[in-house]
């Protein structure tokens, strides 16, 4: 049982953004998928969440072909993912943002809960008590009641990935969870999705932050124009001259990826990293 990618491929016209890759993602483990900017990793989030549609080739989880499904049906599914840059319901409570994501989608429910005032009553008080065990999860249950939009930057990430998985999705994509953060709240998020390791969950996450990737995930699938350039363990891929002269630069200096990740940030208006003493690098 597991996320297959089978010689997957996107165009946007000429451009071949993601060309044959195929892949298998097993459950229980952390996935990275790292390469450098316009490798392809956000349009395979987006194939795989339905966000695009796939060009050739086709997605599998669990054995069912997903690719070619509608974005609500591949959720249904069990897929379920966070953005590069965030989205929230910003007028909406922390409470709330989750709570949108429980409501019943199939007429059957929905008619149930209409024409039955206690079973309603009843229901709400399972998805309330539900999405605030989810915000405890995040250290967000003192914020339930406040506006998405009023809390912190790195609170505002937690509540997305909090609502992510308010549906327990048997896969979970997460784009690029570290950016904007400063490095306190990058360890803290670490800590947080590490925790998040279930056998029957498959997570992928897109990252340029080499020390997340590296520490985070067991298994990572490094890009290169398009192209599945290599795949292994974190130690494989540091390791590996391709990736090393395509990605890495030099063996184990990560410095000059880190300073990469930091001109991208400015040049997308995210905020810059900053040490834990607040001192911005
Ligand atoms: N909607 C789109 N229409 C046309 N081209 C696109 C679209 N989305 C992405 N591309 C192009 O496809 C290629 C891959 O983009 P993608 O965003 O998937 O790369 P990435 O690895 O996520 O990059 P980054 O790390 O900068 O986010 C790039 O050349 C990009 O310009």
């Amino acid at each position: 049982m597991s996320l297959v990618f089978e010689k997957l491929t996107k165009r946007y016209g000429e451009l071949v953004a993601i060309d044959g890759v195929s892949a298998t993602f097993e459950p229980g483990l952390i996935h990275g998928v790292i390469g450098p900017n316009g490798a392809g990793k956000s349009t395979l989030i987006n194939m795989t969440a339905g966000s695009y549609s796939v060009s050739d080739g086709e997605i599998c989880l669990d054995g069912r072909r997903i690719s070619g499904l509608k974005k609500h049906q591949i959720s249904l599914a069990g897929v379920a993912r966070t953005y590069q840059n965030i989205r929230l319901f910003d007028q909406m409570t922390a409470l709330e943002n989750l709570e949108v994501c429980l409501y019943p989608v199939d007429a059957g429910r929905a008619w149930q809960e209409v024409l039955w005032p206690p079973y309603a009553r009843r229901r709400r008080a399972e998805r309330r008590a539900l999405c605030r065990a989810g915000l405890d999860r995040f250290e967000l249950a003192g914020y339930a009641d406040q506006e998405a939009s009023s809390l912190s930057y790195g609170r505002q990430r937690m509540l997305e990935i909090a609502r992510a998985l308010v549906r327990e999705p048997r896969v979970l994509l997460l784009d690029e969870p570290a950016a904007g953060l400063n490095h306190a709240e990058t360890a803290e998020l670490t800590t947080r999705l590490a925790a998040l390791r279930h056998p029957d969950r498959i997570m992928l996450v897109v990252e340029h932050d080499m020390d997340l990737v590296m520490k985070l995930c067991d298994r990572i699938v490094v890009l290169h124009h398009g192209k599945l350039l290599f795949q292994g363990t974190p130690a494989e891929v540091q390791a590996n001259p391709d990736v090393q002269q395509a990605y890495l630069g030099t063996a184990n200096d990560l410095d000059d990826i880190r300073t990469a990740a930091q001109d991208r940030r400015a040049r997308r208006g995210l905020r810059p990293r900053r040490d834990p003493v607040g001192h911005r690098s």
